[in-house]
């Protein structure tokens, strides 16, 4: 029988952005993956020659496929509402957005596609649309149904989030004893089936500074944080902490684990994205499909000139990938 490759659903995200020329770069390589975009695909060959790149795109009609030359690239076609000028957010494209994404986590959920990498979009022009939005994360879970975490990673780091996009004066607030519970069963859970870690040591951070200095510093670590972690401990997961953020994040701690959930965004991602910005994955957890992103956003001031870098959007899709062949 011949071989079929792994099927991705790729959405480029905001038309003005970067992503329908990283998408470009992405499908211009030879990644062993059959490669379906879903977008405009006059958006996908303007931003292709952008970049001085040579693109071959064919309707996707549902068929396997075996091969895939350099260049290639299968598009299923969603309008764009306006035409897009790179660099400038246009709320009329706001549904367009969306329908990419709706199209992506309906054929995923379906078995047709073996995960989806996503391009960035533009959170601020979906809102500004009249369009209530916080990110993929959680229109996916929502689409899915499923209790999701966020986590990125590079290499050597993995880094999931006890909440996401929540002003800071919200965080503290939106964490509770079972929402911690639940975060860490799905970053255990995922963990284990779908990066293959048996036992895996998770490092937790504490909210406040010092890790709440022993009720001087804030509560939340003794009523909330070490409550969920002991209850956890006691069903046998390997967890570390709380831990004072400051130093949870050092080379000799996290030589201890697996994996850092920090308690919010940007006590997490600022550690990450300087150890790997342009190379980290962002990954959902707990989806029943697998979803993997770029660590950037849209870049608008480099949308249209051909320079972005696509490492990120490569390294999503190689992990998309890897972790479809372990599902496999
Ligand atoms: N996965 C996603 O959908 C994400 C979306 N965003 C969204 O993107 C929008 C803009 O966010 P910002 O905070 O300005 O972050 P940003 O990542 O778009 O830009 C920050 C800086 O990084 C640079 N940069 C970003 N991507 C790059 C690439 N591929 N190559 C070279 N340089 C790159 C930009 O030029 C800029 O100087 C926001 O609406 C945000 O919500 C942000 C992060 C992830
Ligand atoms: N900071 C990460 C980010 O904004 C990406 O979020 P999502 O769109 O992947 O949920």
């Amino acid at each position: 029988m011949t071989r079929r490759l792994p099927r991705l659903a790729l959405t480029p995200g905001e038309p003005a952005g970067v992503g329908p020329e990283l998408v470009a770069e992405l499908a211009a390589g030879d990644i062993a993956a059959d490669l379906v975009a879903i977008a405009d695909p006059a958006l996908l060959y303007a931003a292709a020659a952008a970049r001085g790149l040579a693109l071959t795109i064919r309707e996707y009609d549902g068929a396997p496929l075996a091969e895939r030359a350099p260049g290639e690239l299968r598009c299923i076609p969603v309008a764009t509402a306006h035409p897009v000028v790179p660099g400038t957010l246009d709320r009329a494209n706001a549904g367009y957005v969306l329908d990419t994404l709706a199209r992506a986590a309906d054929g995923c959920l379906a078995g047709e596609f073996d995960a989806i990498v996503t391009g960035p979009v533009h959170k601020g022009i979906i809102n500004d649309a009249g369009v209530p939005f916080s990110g993929h994360t959680e229109f996916f879970a929502a689409r899915a149904g499923s209790d999701v975490v966020m986590m990125l990673a590079t290499p050597s780091l993995r880094v999931a989030l006890a909440t996401t996009h929540l002003p800071l004066r919200a965080v503290a607030d939106a964490i509770t004893r079972e929402g911690l519970v639940r975060t860490l069963a799905i970053v255990h859970a995922d963990l284990v089936d779908k990066f293959g870690i048996d036992e895996p040591r998770i490092a937790v951070c504490g909210l406040n500074p010092h890790a709440g200095e022993g009720g001087h510093l804030g509560s939340e670590e003794i009523e909330t944080i070490k409550p969920a972690l002991d209850a956890l401990r006691a069903e046998g997961m390997r967890l570390i902490g709380p831990l004072p953020a400051d130093t949870a994040f050092v080379p000799e701690q996290l030589e201890r684990c697996d994996a850092v959930l920090a308690m919010y965004h940007d006590q997490g991602l600022p550690v990450l994205k300087a150890q790997g910005f342009g190379s980290a994955v962002n990954v959902t957890l707990g989806l029943p499909f697998i979803r993997t992103s770029v660590d950037h956003g849209t870049a608008l001031d480099l949308a249209g000139k051909g320079t972005a870098d696509a490492a990120s959007l490569v390294a999503a899709a190689r992990m998309a990938l890897r972790l479809a062949s372990l599902k496999r």
